[in-house]
């Protein structure tokens, strides 16, 4: 990323005005720095995400955004030569401490990608899959949890006639929609959306950004985004990112009218980025 200058700008200290949740902190980023081989990505970074709200990422490309979204269900773990340090708790236990299950962990906090990845199976066995490698409920039960995460998701009445068809038959948006119905049908307790709309047309990216607002105060959701229209739809809070560091994490509204780093001011007004 070509800085232009503007590292010298960064604010020693990262600048919080979020809005609190009642129910508190679902996740807590605590002084977490990451690096890949010899290249520091993440620097000393804190950040509560609120219970029940939506959070945004929003930043220039290389800021980290996905390393740190990424960072938080471990699937920096997948490459090789990633460090950390710092912690990232989910209900007040470090997802780094030695004895956490990875795999429990991802079904605590589902994911979404920013292409729709459907598994080459049944609309209906896309969804059933992650309960069946958990908790292998009945046939009924396995029916009833995909119905609800589909219903959920805002598929159910587009797929309940063909829930045996090949899920890559759907369209790119019900398929971004199908994946989501997989990342929540295990009840997770966060939701991690990298990008889920850039893959999407205009009228499928409508129809995940409903869905997000349908889903805020039943779930937790963070959403990284480079389309900041998109950010200031969806989203409560909203974490500024900049070389790494949280530059600024503040409620929504005003984050993207009266920002209070000039950092922030420059890049949401297009100064760079
Ligand atoms: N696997 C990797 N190995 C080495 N460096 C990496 C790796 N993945 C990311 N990086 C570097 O880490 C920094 C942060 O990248 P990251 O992808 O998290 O940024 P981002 O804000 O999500 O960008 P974008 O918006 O373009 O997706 C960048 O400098 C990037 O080059």
């Amino acid at each position: 990323m070509n800085d232009h200058g503007q590292a010298e700008r960064l604010p020693k200290e990262t600048i919080y005005h979020h809005q609190v949740s009642p129910a508190g902190a679902a996740l807590e980023v605590d002084r977490f720095s990451l690096w890949y081989g010899n290249k520091q990505a993440l620097f000393d970074d804190s950040l509560d995400i609120q219970q029940g709200l939506v959070t945004a990422l929003i930043g220039p490309s290389g800021c980290g955004k996905s390393t740190l979204i990424r960072a938080m269900n471990r699937m920096n773990d997948l490459v090789k030569g990633v460090r950390v340090r710092g912690e990232i708790r989910l209900a007040g236990r470090n997802v780094y401490d030695p004895g956490v299950d990875v795999t429990e962990l991802r079904r605590r906090m589902g994911m979404v990608f920013q292409k729709p990845n459907p598994f080459p199976r049944s609309i209906l066995s896309n969804v059933t899959y992650p309960l069946e490698l958990t908790e292998r409920p009945g046939k009924q039960a396995l029916l009833e949890a995909a119905e609800h995460a589909l219903r959920d998701a805002g598929l159910w009445n587009e797929v309940k006639d063909r829930l045996g068809a090949d899920a890559l038959s759907l369209s790119g948006g019900q398929q971004q929609r199908l994946c989501i119905a997989r990342a929540i049908v295990t009840k997770p307790e966060i939701l991690l959306m990298d990008e889920p709309c850039s893959a999407l047309d205009p009228r499928a990216t409508a129809a995940v950004e409903d869905l997000i607002g349908a889903l805020r105060g039943r779930y937790t959701v963070i959403i990284v985004t480079h389309n900041m229209q998109q950010a200031a739809r969806v989203s409560d809070n909203a974490a500024f990112m900049y070389l790494g560091r949280i530059v600024e994490h503040g409620r929504t509204d005003v984050v993207f009218v009266r920002p209070k780093a000039s950092l922030t001011q420059d890049y949401i007004t297009g100064r760079f980025g």
